[in-house]
């Protein structure tokens, strides 16, 4: 067969249901794509008059919706460039075709062309999700034009005809089909103009035919002057150093209806590579990590995109709130959706490395505040660490950990302070209450606990230890090796061999526990009779079957090495060493459960059977001495 070559033609009957009824996720869509065309139509014609092509004589701009519920109709009116019939055929009727577009063709050596909303040619066509006839009432800008009309059903077919608009704009007329009947309430209207054009760049108002105006106690009517529904320059758009302090946190307050105050901001102000506006907060925690929420609009062009895209912002970042406007997003019809290219990844590229540099200088600068705000801050930038390889890098060297007594110290400090006294270790609590027996052991011999007791802070440690392999992070219980004389060495001598298997025997025989392991060592302090260890290892392999309770994995595959530790320099365990225990077996029994439960009790929660036995021994204990 001969090569043939052609192109390929559309049916517009066919094409047309799909643009309406599929192109967009979300019916209220419409509303965006109404008010953007009207905002574009008034910046146009703005630009025309700046560009000097024109000569305005009125300068009060905006965009008027009113809604007739009794008629079914909304319609959305501006007095931007209008449109002659000529012109309506050009863009409305060739679907398609932005007008947008063309316009920008024609100026595009003149200013700067990020304020056009419209590319696609498509937007307008949204109304038909909702309206079962749409009307164009318009009237070009250009002098003398006679205003059009042009009806549409729906179909491939329109009218166009004289109009009646008497004055420049457009007056865009939506009948109401039942599918789109919800956007009769007027909360709803209001709420879905909140949500699209809330930073539109001209004045939005709703009206509504037929409401009770608002009367005072007399029965007066309130005059009211007419309140925009959107702020036309929201706080972003204005340079940092213009901006103060209470601004930001009324701008906070107004977007994220969040009533209290953010700890601190970030305003990302770019022009080069790309254009980026916009500002993070780093919202105030008062619950638990899990549960934490962030919200990060996107908007383009000062039009609402979408909330939390996680192509744009790093996925840690969405625990923060904020807004950024990116004109140069590579949007695609529907705008939600981005077309991913290397582009995107710049930008969330971007955003990520300002929050770490915003971190860093804080740390650098303004350490006490940074040390204030930490608590909140800290899950996210661990959270931050876990999730994005660069970002741990960058905030590695700040961030810090918390004493019991509320102090901050980065690791590189803690291992300062403990120089000589520990190789690369850090010891850490996970319950400062039920472990305060080991911690205040540390701390009489010198040695600092950081409080690590988030959900978050397994991993991060893991995360830690993978990536400097000379940092070793111990729970207090894990390891006592630094509250131990050095005479420890002598453990493996034959005598504490001998008393070590002595001991074991009485502790076997007096918990009836087959399978215990103890161990004898010389503590620096004879207040203390026992304490257990258990491996940083092994119990972190628990922590993490309990986390993954039910994954079909048997915890009793790995036994729990649970040691117990006794002091030779307590006289209680002196007592067991040198007592004959076939001549005082009911009292070297009763002093080695209590030993045991005591140092239990210093480790973990007693179970209810067990705590009920060790007060009852507790109460005997007392009576006997009485
Ligand atoms: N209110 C209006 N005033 C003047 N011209 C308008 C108005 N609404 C639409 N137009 C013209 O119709 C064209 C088509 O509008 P439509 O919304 O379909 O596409 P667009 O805005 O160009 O692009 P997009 O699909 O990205 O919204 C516009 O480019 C504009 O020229």
């Amino acid at each position: 067969m001969s090569k043939e070559k052609g192109s390929l033609s559309i049916h517009s009957e066919n094409i047309f249901p799909i643009i309406k009824k599929w192109l967009y996720s979300d019916h209220d869509i419409f509303v965006r794509e109404l008010v953007s065309n009207a905002c574009d139509a008034i910046t146009k014609l703005t630009r025309l008059n700046s560009l000097g092509e024109i000569s305005l004589e009125d300068n009060e701009f905006s965009v008027k919706i009113i809604l007739d519920k009794e008629n079914k109709t909304i319609k959305i009116i501006d007095n931007g460039i209008g449109m002659t019939a000529e012109e309506i055929k050009k863009y409305i009727n060739q679907i398609a075709f932005s007008g947008a577009e063309d316009f920008l063709e024609k100026y595009k050596d003149k200013g700067d062309k990020e304020q056009i909303i419209g590319h696609f040619g498509l937007g307008f066509y949204s109304a038909f999700m909702v309206a079962e006839r749409v009307q164009i009432n318009t009237k070009s800008y250009v002098e003398n034009s006679e205003s059009a009309l042009w009806t549409c059903e729906g179909g491939t077919e329109f009218e166009i005809a004289d109009g009646t608009k008497e004055s420049r704009g457009t007056e865009i007329t939506l009948f109401v089909s039942d599918e789109g009947k919800s956007f009769l309430d007027e909360y709803t209207l209001r709420s879905t103009i909140e949500k699209y054009c809330s930073f539109m760049p001209f004045p939005i108002y709703l009206e509504v035919v037929g409401k009770e105006p608002n009367k005072d106690e007399d029965g007066n009517v309130i005059i009211e002057d007419p309140k925009a529904i959107n702020v036309t320059q929201p706080l972003y758009v204005k340079k940092p150093n213009e901006c103060t302090d209470e601004e930001y946190k009324e701008f906070y307050k107004d977007t994220f209806k969040d009533f209290k105050e953010p700890l601190f901001w970030i305003h990302l102000n770019m022009d080069y590579p790309f254009n980026l506006k916009g500002i993070l907060y780093f919202p105030k925690l008062n619950t638990e990590f899990d549960t934490l929420e962030g919200q990060i609009k996107l908007y383009n062009n000062q039009v609402f995109v979408a909330n939390n895209i996680k192509e744009v912002i790093p996925e840690f970042l969405l625990l923060l709130k904020g807004v950024i406007d990116c004109p140069d997003l590579p949007l695609n019809v529907s705008r939600s959706f981005l077309q991913n290219d290397g582009f995107v990844k710049k930008i969330s590229d971007y955003i990520s490395k300002k929050v770490s540099d915003k971190l860093s200088g804080m740390f650098k600068t303004d350490r006490l505040s940074y040390e204030k705000f930490f608590d909140d801050i800290s899950p996210f930038i661990k959270y931050g660490s876990l999730k994005d390889e660069k970002f741990a890098k960058k905030v590695e060297e700040i961030m810090l950990y918390k004493n019991k007594s509320g102090n901050f110290v980065t690791i590189s400090e803690y291992l300062d302070l403990h120089a000589g006294k520990l190789e690369n270790k850090v010891y850490y609590t996970t319950d400062i209450v039920q472990q305060a027996h080991y911690i205040e052991l540390l701390k009489e011999h010198g040695i600092d606990v950081l409080i690590l007791n988030h959900s978050i802070d397994p991993p991060f440690v893991s995360l830690l230890e993978s990536k400097n392999d000379k940092v070793k992070f111990i729970r207090v219980d894990a390891d006592l090796s630094d509250v131990l004389t050095d005479a420890q060495i002598e453990s493996d001598t034959e005598e504490t061999i001998k008393i070590t298997e002595e001991l074991s025997n009485v502790f076997k025989s007096a918990l009836n526990k087959e399978e215990m392991k103890l161990k004898v060592e010389s503590f620096k302090s004879n207040e203390v009779s026992a304490m257990i260890v258990l491996s940083e290892e092994n119990r972190r392999m628990q922590d993490m079957l309990k986390m993954y309770g039910n994954s079909g994995i048997d915890p009793n595959m790995f036994p729990s090495n649970e040691e117990l530790v006794l002091n030779k320099n307590n006289k209680l365990v002196d007592f067991l060493i040198n007592s004959n225990y076939e001549e005082n077996k009911e009292l070297m029994d009763t002093v080695a459960m209590q030993v045991y439960d005591l140092a239990l009790i210093g480790h973990k929660k007693l179970s209810p059977e067990k705590m009920v036995e060790f007060l009852k021994r507790s109460n005997k204990i007392l009576n006997m001495i009485i």
